[in-house]
């Protein structure tokens, strides 16, 4: 495996708030990477500026070799970054199918979103089609976006964030909300998109970080006190004192 994406010595302060404090870690290609720590680590300020959403006031983001830090964040989404939100951005009151249509044609590079134009397109259509059968929705897709569950909401905003075909996928807490059964399939879903793009999992929800991870990075106070694999970082003293022994 080769580094896909190389964070180097990140510093990002918000007053006298290191909200990335010399953070520095690497994602290689094909790998599950979850970040976890404690509320207020650092992790979505973390992903803001892997998306282009903030800058660091110091530090490189390199993508296969080339800083991403002078880019706006539809610049490294076309360089092939994608960033599910933990806030949602479905429209609800159109059609799951249109809502997905939508997001195929914006990284087509369209620069107005034509929601006309997106429902006579047979081609983004399919495209959209496609990918709600990869998440499961097929058979959901002229409903109304609303009169779905939590749980396919969150599965519909994995389906936008697949519609750019993203080598990397930034994904900001997919179990939030989410009961029992919906996290199992969720987990379902994320292995199998797993063996198509490298995902960078922010996630509080250690069994399915553990399930899923590759590698796991454990951030504290903006700064990565250790990675490794999920038997390691169980295994490791200073992260069981810093986070897991207080779950
Ligand atoms: N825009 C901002 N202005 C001021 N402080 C901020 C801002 N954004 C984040 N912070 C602070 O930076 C630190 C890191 O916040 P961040 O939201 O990145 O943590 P987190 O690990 O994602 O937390 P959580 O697990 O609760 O989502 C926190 O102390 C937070 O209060």
């Amino acid at each position: 495996m080769s580094a896909l994406l190389e964070i180097q010595s990140l510093n990002k302060g918000f007053g006298g708030i290191k909200a990335s404090d010399d953070l520095s870690l690497s994602v290689e290609a094909g790998e599950v990477h979850a970040i976890i720590g404690p509320n207020g680590a650092g992790k979505t300020t973390l992903l803001s500026q892997l998306s282009g959403g903030q800058k660091p006031d110091i530090g490189r983001i390199l993508f296969k070799g080339r800083d991403l830090v002078p880019l706006p964040a539809h610049a490294r989404a076309h360089l092939g970054i994608a960033r599910s939100f933990q806030i949602t951005s479905l429209i609800m009151d159109m059609s799951v199918l249109d809502n997905v249509a939508l997001a195929v044609q914006a990284r087509q590079g369209h620069s107005f979103r034509f929601l006309r134009a997106a429902r006579q397109d047979a081609s983004l259509r399919e495209g959209a089609m496609g990918l709600l059968r990869r998440v499961g929705l097929e058979a959901k897709a002229q409903l109304p976006t609303r009169a779905l569950s939590h749980g396919e909401h969150r599965h519909m905003e994995i389906a936008i964030a697949l519609a750019g075909q993203a080598e990397l996928l930034l994904l900001d807490e997919p179990m939030a909300g989410l009961g029992g059964e919906e996290s199992a399939h969720m987990v379902t879903l994320l292995r199998q998109i797993k063996s198509r793009h490298t995902i960078l999992l922010v996630e509080h929800d250690m069994d399915a970080v553990f399930q899923l991870a590759d590698r796991i990075s454990v951030l504290v106070y903006g700064h990565v006190i250790a990675t490794g694999t999920p038997d390691e970082i169980r295994a490791n003293a200073a992260v069981q004192h810093a986070y897991l022994g207080e779950e």
